[in-house]
């Protein structure tokens, strides 16, 4: 499928400071065309969170422009956004299949009928492997269960813009490997305009078309590293010289930068 490359995500001279605080993002400049995933790296406190948090409104006060496909972000209510927040934000009263009901209901999926609503909660749940789990409460699930649920969740609603902070980082190496394919497999599906923030530089290249390095020092602007690897398929991408060069490239603005 073709997409245009001039609609996405355009963030232009975001500022961010919080109560009594530093500023949090200072100036900071992204684009990120429709239908592409750039996967974001960066250390502890530089802001990544607070980045994704903006743009899905939930902080209100920002200097500069958030916007979508030409128009102000937060006027459109039109956008549909999905958040998968570091801690997961589940509702622990409700099982995990009324957790996704729940946010398919207030994004109003409200074309689908309830039977196709369901087989679609049915089908999100089995593609990350948990549809075992449909009737358990969050409470009583693992932090990796819980995760594979937040992202069931995002992909349910059919977001337009998908915003993901460490979403793996509850899961062992090999699980990791895998929900990270099977991720990818989902959206290849569905290529929602995708935000992915990890502090694990291997996830970075495996998921990212492009990889965006945040510094410590927030005069910086972000660095924009292009990803030769991101159409090949998985299970050959870790195993090549491009993949090994680039993982080099980034340790060494780590190394510089961080
Ligand atoms: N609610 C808040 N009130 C005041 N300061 C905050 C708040 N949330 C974050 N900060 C500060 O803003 C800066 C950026 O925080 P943020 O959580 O966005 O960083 P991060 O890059 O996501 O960090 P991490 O990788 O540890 O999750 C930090 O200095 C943090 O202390």
């Amino acid at each position: 499928m073709l997409y245009s490359r001039n609609r996405g995500l355009d963030i232009r001279n975001l500022t961010v400071e919080y109560q009594g605080g530093q500023a949090a993002l200072k100036s900071v400049d992204l684009f990120l065309p429709e239908h592409s995933i750039y996967t974001i790296l960066g250390p502890s406190g530089c802001g990544k969170s607070t980045l994704l948090r903006s743009i899905a409104g939930l902080i209100k006060t920002y200097h500069g422009e958030i916007s979508y496909n030409g128009k102000a972000l937060h006027g459109q209510d039109q956008v549909l956004i999905g958040l998968v927040p570091q801690n997961y934000g589940l509702l622990p009263w409700k099982t995990v299949q009324s957790n996704i009901r729940m946010a398919m209901r207030i994004s109003n999926s409200g074309t689908l009928t309830k039977q196709q609503q369901e087989q679609q909660i049915t089908n999100w749940l089995e593609s990350m492997g948990i549809a075992d789990l449909a009737h358990r409460y969050p409470l009583s699930l693992s932090g990796g269960q819980q995760q594979r649920v937040a992202i069931a969740r995002a992909f349910a609603i059919s977001p337009q813009i998908m915003l993901l902070d460490e979403p793996f980082s509850a899961l062992d190496a090999i699980t990791r490997e895998e929900i990270q394919r099977i991720f990818l497999g989902n959206w290849n599906s569905l290529p929602t305009t995708t935000l992915f923030v990890t502090h694990d530089v291997e996830e970075a290249i495996l998921l990212g078309e492009k990889v965006i390095m945040m510094t410590s020092n927030k005069e910086d602007p972000l660095i924009v590293m292009d990803n030769p690897l991101f159409s090949i398929k998985p299970e050959e991408k870790r195993d090549s010289e491009q993949f090994f060069q680039l993982s080099k490239e980034i340790r060494k603005v780590m190394q510089e930068k961080w």
